[in-house]
């Protein structure tokens, strides 16, 4: 039988077994026992199953949260597919929709069936396909981000892309609370966009790529993908969980719009972050946007603004670029706080194929965009190079200044 299987944590104060068998017959036939034999033969293969269970010591930790004391377990159920469309609505709903509501569940994973998940289409360009575009096959990549430009005008936007561009990354992208406006509409950013990153490439032979932000109203989001692809859009910013992660498999489905898509995480904090319940990070940002068609996914850093526990962000990571997966690896875009200090960490642990991003640390250098640009490509090789960043900051002025105001976390080669 082809089923999914959910990986749970789950709490109870009196039998563990009771309520994981509750759940798997609650959310597939109902009820089992009190069925006529005839019955139960026709519904075995609707029949949700428990098929592991991990009984996990009480945690003083969890039952002071709860106020009560909790045995937990990790529960393993088995949802056949036959039961639900091959969607991700369905999915969620069979797996962790009412059960979600229980406050003391947390959904740890989903394990899919082979033929199950090649009904999704996994990322269109990938880790390869992004490298292609930018021409950088040797290093992580690095990105800004647009800060103050709520209320500006296409004029300061464009300036501020060129210096961006000037500094030597290699995407820039809209910040995500940055939606069309009179003065910023979405078609203008992109052609205004590309028309000054064509004017660096020509000055400089590096080539940029701009990831605009795509906002509007849902049913709307196609044709404005459309037509920003038509106009050659590089790279499409989407807020994944304002809308859902089968919106996101819309955009990337459609073959009219060719564009790599750049998931952020906006509001999936309000999912992931408690131990005890939610959604596990791992899943939700890295194996389900990755199937969803995200072919970049930004998330909270270890040691950034709004940091993730390291083990959780490494998760992520690990999940979006899973090689045993049918799908092109994504590209994992640890973020917020990030400074040319946190390079060396930021190599350590999630390596080449990865996005160094930063907004606050390139703007905020003290010779402004282009000088964080710098910095920042002068901390890459650094670390590539097995080279402490104090070391290779007196050979690069950009970078003694980043660490005069943000300071290093040197890891020794
Ligand atoms: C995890 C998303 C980070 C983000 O959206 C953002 O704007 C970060 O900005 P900085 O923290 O680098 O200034
Ligand atoms: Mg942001």
């Amino acid at each position: 039988m082809s089923a999914v299987i959910a990986t749970y944590l789950l709490h109870d104060e009196k039998d563990i077994r009771k309520k994981a068998e509750g759940i798997a017959l609650g959310l597939t036939v109902g009820t089992w026992t009190d069925l006529p034999a005839l019955e139960q033969e026709q519904l075995r293969k609707h029949k949700g199953e428990v098929v592991a269970m991990e009984e996990l010591g009480e945690s003083e930790r969890t039952n002071a949260y709860f106020g009560k004391r909790l045995k937990r377990a990790i529960v393993k159920i088995a949802y056949p597919t036959v039961n639900f469309s091959a969607d991700l609505p369905a999915l969620l709903v069979t797996t962790f929709g009412k059960l979600s509501l229980d406050g003391e569940v947390r959904l740890l994973d989903l394990e899919f069936p082979d033929e199950w998940k090649r009904q999704f289409p996994g990322p269109r360009f990938g880790i390869s396909g992004i490298r292609e575009k930018v021409g950088v096959h040797d290093r992580p990549l690095l990105m800004s981000i647009f800060k103050g430009i709520i209320g500006r005008d296409l004029a300061y936007l464009t300036s501020e892309l060129k210096k961006q561009a000037l500094g030597g990354v290699d995407l820039v992208k809209d910040d995500e609370i940055l939606f069309d406006s009179e003065q910023l509409p979405l078609e203008k950013r992109i052609t205004e966009g590309k028309a000054a990153l064509r004017e660096v490439y020509e000055q400089t032979g590096k080539r940029t790529l701009y990831a605009v932000n795509l906002t509007g109203k849902t049913f709307e989001l196609k044709e404005k993908a459309k037509r920003a692809a038509e106009l050659g859009a590089d790279v499409l910013l989407f807020n994944v969980f304002a809308y859902g992660l089968d919106v996101l498999q819309e955009l990337r489905a459609d073959e009219n719009i060719t564009v790599p898509i750049m998931a952020h995480p906006a509001f999936s904090g309000a999912i992931t972050p408690s131990e005890f319940y939610g959604v596990a990070p791992s899943l939700l940002l890295g194996k389900l946007l990755r199937l969803a068609g995200a072919d970049f996914v930004l998330f909270p850093s270890p040691y950034g603004s709004v940091a993730l526990e390291r083990e959780q962000a490494l998760g992520i990571a690990r999940a979006l670029t899973d090689e045993q997966e049918p799908f092109a690896r994504a590209f994992p875009v640890p973020s917020a706080g990030i400074h040319p200090g946190l390079v060396p960490l930021l190599v350590r642990d999630f390596g080449l194929d990865s996005i160094v991003n930063a907004g606050g640390g390139i703007h905020g250098h003290p010779d402004g965009a282009i000088g964080g640009g710098q910095a920042f490509r002068a901390a890459i090789d650094a670390a590539l190079a097995g080279r402490l960043l104090r070391e290779a900051a007196t050979e690069n002025e950009a970078l003694q200044k980043a660490i005069d105001r943000w300071g290093a976390v040197e890891v020794e080669a």
